[in-house]
């Protein structure tokens, strides 16, 4: 199996996990938990705003300058965001209040790994930073192919965004993957596996550390 077929391989093989997460399942289900959003909604802001600057640092480290991807490091995410925000205000505003402004642990780690992964090795870097948009751009596309997530479903605009925005990007990423991934010996190739499946285990943790308790 080519290196990227190992890829793709675990992104399928995590989908029934982000699809058994409360999160996702509320999504699906279309019920709205104000909470829930506005904790996910402050803990994004604080990973964009580390994550993405990295993005941008592991594409310099190639000489990587594909507009799609370059434009992945503006300010795209706000859009998405404002879709979340809007249930929320409309569904229960009051709940903005209970929420924690602190790093969640699932932010905090995924931010770690990412850079301790920067430290490592930048094509292992380079995989642990392709979660991102590969679990938002996969997920989207393939609830919305199942019919899982449908027109009438109030999630339907975020999640059409992401099968658009990160559902394109992860298609140059993968580009920029396979051909990195022929200039590094199987050592390196294994460990950007290993970064990468973390990374997708994080996706995962950070949409359900939203709906925990005591957040
Ligand atoms: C944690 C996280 N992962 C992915 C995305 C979508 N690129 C996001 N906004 N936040």
């Amino acid at each position: 199996m080519t290196f990227i077929e190992q890829f793709k391989k675990m992104m399928h093989e995590a989908m029934p996990a982000f699809l058994a997460n409360p999160f996702i399942q509320n999504c699906e289900a279309g019920r709205v938990d104000a909470r829930a959003l506005y904790t996910y909604i402050e803990q994004d802001n604080v990973y964009l705003a580390v994550y993405l600057p990295l993005f941008s640092k592991g594409l310099d480290n190639f000489g990587i300058d594909s507009k799609a991807l370059r434009q992945f490091e503006g300010d795209q995410e706000t859009k998405p965001h404002l879709m979340l925000q809007k249930l929320a205000d409309e569904k229960n505003p009051a709940a903005k209040k209970s929420i924690t402004k602190k790093w969640l642990p699932a932010t905090s780690a995924y931010l770690k790994h990412i850079q301790d992964s920067q430290k490592e090795n930048d094509f292992i870097f380079l995989c642990s930073l392709a979660a991102c948009p590969y679990v938002y751009g996969y997920l989207t596309e393939k609830m919305i192919a199942d019919g899982r997530m449908t027109k009438d479903n109030p999630f339907y605009p975020w999640f059409d965004f992401y099968k658009g925005t990160d559902g394109q990007l992860i298609v140059d990423f993968m580009k920029v993957l396979k051909e990195e991934a022929d200039k590094v010996d199987e050592a390196i190739q294994s460990r950007g596996l290993t970064a990468f499946y973390q990374a997708v285990q994080f996706e995962n943790d950070f949409f359900a550390q939203s709906m925990e308790k005591e957040a």
